[in-house]
């Protein structure tokens, strides 16, 4: 790789989370550049000041989340297992703190391969905290004190996001995600949960499995807007049918703390009124922003969007030709394997002498509830603003064998969406069991175009529920398009 001898470095990436590792990883050793990572001292709890090589996903997000999830499924299955014959569920006892401990294990265990990752493939991994002092020239506040300048051809921001709070009066009493996964312990009293995306729906679905009583509260009359509708309306009814109180349509007021350390949460309800509950813990789950501050951006003249993310072209460049930016802090998509889909193309680009732009289309999806909602391409509300047309729905809802002899009262949801005149399948849409595992594989067949006629003369397994999904024969509505024909998702995962 050129370095002109001018630059210390070929590429200086500031933050080792999903994006900025495979990117840095690809640069150095499929295209032979001389790497730096900056990223922030290791703390399992994010801050101004901690972070660590594995990012958000691996430290405090999909990774710690989904092994929560495991642990929030047992307490269903000893309840299902009576069906089946098996008898005295009552011994079994959950404890959070081996849960944390184990999971803090497990998450040091991961920064550290992330780090080795990143060492093997020759990168020069640099602690501290990195800002922007020119277009070739960073700054780092080192992790052991004291600061070392970098200069490099390109540079490459991939310094990710951190949660938003609703702005009310005493949201200092609130938690987010980001203490949610290592908390010394749960709260006595019962979990309030505001908002209705991912994070607020996963982390109701955890603690409802781990028995804690919880209160879900938000702003529109369904969960997870931007997903198909029957979709979100399956999820609530799931969720109310689990326990969990759902309160839709409210909006938070303010929090006040107790002497006896439990909180009073106030909010107003659907009838206006505002009305409160006393609980142990809130939970924000209110969206994530971009980390654009204190980085020196604007002075080097890195442009924002009207979403205060990082501007970016087709292929990742931002207004200054030589700097980059992939991942959450474009906000194109904030999922871990899309920043990686954009770090992968970036390194193509920028040294591998091909530009690549990413592709975000038919990327399947999953909201890790239980049971789980997974997704991918139009749902059918999009598909009807975006399409002109006539477009067929296909719907199967169904009680899934395992609830037969449970006694579980939960149906499982199907959907195929399909664009008339090529036959294409466009959106595929499931709640139930298993429901991300199955969808991963519709995912590649909608990556080739496969078309409904194809779905339908694929040979199902049996007894499955997946093979729904290739025996749906029946329509059960078709409706017109109204849009102007642009085929496929937008960027951004909530509308
Ligand atoms: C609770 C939760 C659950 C999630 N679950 C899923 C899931 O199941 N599936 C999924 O696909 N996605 C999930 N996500 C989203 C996913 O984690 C993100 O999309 C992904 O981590 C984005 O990667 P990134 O590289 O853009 O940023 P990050 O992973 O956030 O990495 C950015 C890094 O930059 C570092 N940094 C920031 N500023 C500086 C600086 N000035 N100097 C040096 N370093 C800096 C940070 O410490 C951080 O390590 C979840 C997110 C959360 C919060
Ligand atoms: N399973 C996954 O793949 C997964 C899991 C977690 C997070 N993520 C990613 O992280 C991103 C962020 O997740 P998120 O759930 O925090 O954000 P989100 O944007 O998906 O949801 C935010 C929710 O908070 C509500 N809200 C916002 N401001 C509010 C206010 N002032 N008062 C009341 N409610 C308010 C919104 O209406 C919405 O329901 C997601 O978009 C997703 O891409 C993915």
């Amino acid at each position: 790789m050129e370095n002109g001898n001018t630059y210390e470095f070929d590429l200086v990436t500031i933050g080792a989370g999903s994006g900025g590792t495979r990117a840095s990883r690809f640069a150095a050793q499929h295209y032979g550049a001389k790497v730096a990572v900056v990223e922030l001292p290791f703390g399992m709890v994010a801050s101004d000041d901690t972070g660590g090589a594995g990012g958000t996903c691996v430290i405090r997000g999909c990774v710690p989340k989904k092994l929560f999830v495991y642990g929030s499924q047992y307490a269903e299955e000893f309840r299902d297992s009576k069906g089946f014959g098996w008898q005295d569920e009552s011994q079994h006892k959950f404890d959070w703190q081996t849960l944390v401990n184990k999971k803090a294990k497990e998450i040091t265990r991961l920064n550290q391969v992330y780090n080795k990752l990143l060492k093997d493939a020759g990168c020069e991994r640099v602690e501290g905290k990195a800002k922007l002092i020119d277009r070739h020239t960073l700054e780092v506040a080192l992790a052991v004190g004291g600061t070392r300048r970098l200069t490099a051809k390109n540079i490459l921001l991939a310094q990710g996001g951190t949660p938003v709070k609703a702005d009310v009066p005493g949201k200092e009493h609130a938690i987010t995600s980001n203490e949610a996964l290592s908390l010394p312990d749960l709260p006595k009293g019962p979990i309030v949960v505001v908002g209705a995306g991912y994070i607020s729906l996963e982390f109701a679905g955890i603690w409802n499995g781990m028995g804690k009583e919880v209160h879900l509260m938000y702003r529109k009359a369904l969960p997870l807007v931007g997903f198909d509708e029957e979709c979100r309306a399956q999820v609530a009814d799931n969720m109310r049918g689990r326990g969990v109180h759902i309160y839709s349509e409210t909006n938070p007021i303010k929090l006040e703390k107790k002497e006896d350390g439990s909180i009073d949460f106030f909010y107003q309800g659907k009838d206006g009124e505002t009305k409160s509950i006393n609980c142990g813990l809130v939970l924000f789950g209110t969206g994530r922003k971009p980390i654009v501050w204190d980085m020196g951006l604007e002075e080097v003249g890195v442009k924002l969007d009207k979403h205060n993310a990082i501007k970016i072209d087709e292929y990742s460049r931002t207004s200054v030709d030589n700097i980059w930016s992939v991942g959450d802090v474009t906000m194109r998509m904030p999922l871990t394997p899309v920043a990686i889909m954009e770090g992968m193309a970036f390194a193509a680009t920028c040294f591998g002498n091909k530009p690549t732009k990413p592709v975000h289309e038919k990327i399947a999806s999953a909201v890790f509830v239980r049971p789980p909602l997974a997704t991918c391409g139009l749902s059918e509300q999009q598909a009807q603003a975006r399409l002109t047309g006539d477009i067929d729905v296909f719907v199967s809802k169904f009680k899934p064998m395992k609830n037969t002899l449970s006694g579980r009262d939960e149906k499982t949801l199907m959907k195929i969406i399909v664009k008339v005149d090529t036959d294409e399948v466009i959106g595929c849409h499931m709640v139930g069991d298993d429901a991300p595992e199955i969808m991963q594989g519709i995912a590649i067949a909608m990556k080739c175009n496969a078309t409904k006629a194809q779905f339908d003369s694929t040979v199902g397994i049996h007894p499955t529920a997946a093979e729904e999904l290739v025996t749906m024969r029946q329509r059960v509505r078709r409706i017109q398009g109204q849009g102007t024909g642009r085929g496929h998702e937008h960027g951004r995962m909530v509308g």
